[in-house]
């Protein structure tokens, strides 16, 4: 029997490679996509297409290996309903294709083609993709059953809500989630002499209620040693792990470094793993923070249940344009009102540099913010906090 791909797999008869039998020669391929030296290993081969109907999907007839094939077929079919969930919810930060970026073979060469489906769109669907293969990796080292044992010994988890809701009462400004961030894609290294424990012990000196620690190592530079070395090192505001959570093992490992809230991003999440995941935190005794950018992901996520503190972030994670009159456009009458009766926490995230900034989002409603870049470049963070909410916030 034949297969019709779907169009996530139609790029095989994409533009760049319009083929029938046989129609392919070694040279009208690209040298960048190409690895030498492999062996064959097909399980489609462009070769043997043999059809192309009209609306621009093909029939691929089996290969001799079926059970490949079989395995293969039911990757994507279940990379085709995880997109179709996601997209459904207005999501359009896509999962890594099962299988990975498509290798194709032509005679003794092995390549991957750079187009829509197989190539990431963009900055955070290559993030995600990444996390994919690191988390895969990880779970393999240090297996869920590993991970829960090595809870029994974790420290005890903080009180996040309790700690952001005692600063906005002593201080009467936002409360200060301090962001221990090195780097970021958008604005590269943000401070070379990066000693991530003096930065969380000078935040915590100038007042800063919670911390999020990036424990990305690509992107952002961070890791998971630094959270460890933060909760080991006796700061005693609670700890947010900052990382594309994609997977539940991600959370207890998370917890197993000492964090003490976990973040989540309706952007790459569809609703059903929100609420599985903050079931998990909630089973942990981990705060989560729900992060939204628009106002699509601002209803999907008030339309969970038990969401205690919702992030707005100002930055846009797909073009990296930061705007702080987003956290006022999401915070209309009708989202206030609902977060309002339900007691939920705002928090104002990204491109926080003014006093002035402070006000505008408290004045749209946030109880609480997430500063990195501007506290974390000042030669002294403690002096840097002061700076941003003009005045000292340590009394
Ligand atoms: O910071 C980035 O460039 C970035 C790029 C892609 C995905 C996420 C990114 N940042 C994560 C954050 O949300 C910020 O680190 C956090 O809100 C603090 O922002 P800022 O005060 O502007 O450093």
């Amino acid at each position: 029997s034949s297969i019709r791909t779907s169009p996530r797999a139609s790029f095989l008869t994409s533009s760049t490679l319009k083929c029938g039998p046989n129609f392919i020669s070694k040279t009208s391929i690209p040298a960048n996509l190409m690895e030498k030296g492999h062996k064959r290993a097909s399980l489609f081969s462009i070769r043997s297409q043999q059809s192309e109907p009209k609306d621009g999907s093909v029939i691929l007839p089996p290969t001799s290996d079926s059970e490949a094939n079989a395995v293969t077929i039911k990757d994507w079919e279940i990379g085709r309903m995880q997109d179709e969930i996601v997209s459904s919810q207005g999501i359009r930060i896509r999962r890594r294709p099962p299988t990975g970026p498509p290798l194709h073979y032509v005679g003794p060469f092995e390549f991957r083609l750079q187009n829509e489906g197989n190539t990431p769109r963009n900055i955070l669907e290559e993030i995600v993709w990444h996390k994919h293969t690191e988390v895969s990796k990880l779970k393999e080292r240090r297996p869920l059953i590993a991970l829960k044992r090595a809870l029994e010994n974790a420290p005890p988890v903080r009180d996040f809500i309790g700690a952001l809701k005692a600063s906005h009462l002593r201080t009467g400004v936002p409360a200060l989630i301090a962001e221990v961030k090195k780097a970021s894609p958008s604005r590269g290294v943000l401070r070379e002499d990066f000693d991530p424990v003096q930065i969380a012990q000078a935040y915590e000196k100038g007042g800063a209620a919670c911390l999020s620690v990036l424990t990305d190592e690509k992107y952002f530079q961070g890791s998971f040693e630094n959270l460890e070395a933060i909760r080991n090192a006796g700061v005693k505001c609670p700890l947010l792990c900052k990382e594309f959570i994609i997977e539940a093992w991600q959370i207890y490992y998370a917890r197993a470094k000492g964090a003490d809230a976990i973040l989540l991003i309706a952007a790459i999440l569809p609703d059903l793993d929100i609420k599985y995941m903050s079931k998990i935190c909630k089973m942990l005794g981990l705060t989560t923070l729900v992060e939204v950018h628009n106002e699509e992901e601002m209803d999907r996520v008030l339309g969970i249940d038990g969401i205690q503190l919702i992030g707005i972030n100002n930055r846009d994670l797909e073009s990296f344009k930061v705007d702080i009159s987003n956290t006022k456009k999401l915070l209309d009458s009708e989202h206030r009102q609902a977060i309002h009766d339900r007691d939920i926490i705002v928090v104002g995230e990204s491109g926080l540099f003014t006093p002035d900034d402070i006000s505008y989002v408290q004045e749209a409603g946030v109880k609480a913010v997430l500063v990195g870049e501007s506290i974390v470049k000042q030669s002294d963070p403690t002096k840097g906090i002061a700076g941003l909410f003009g005045k000292d916030i340590s009394v």
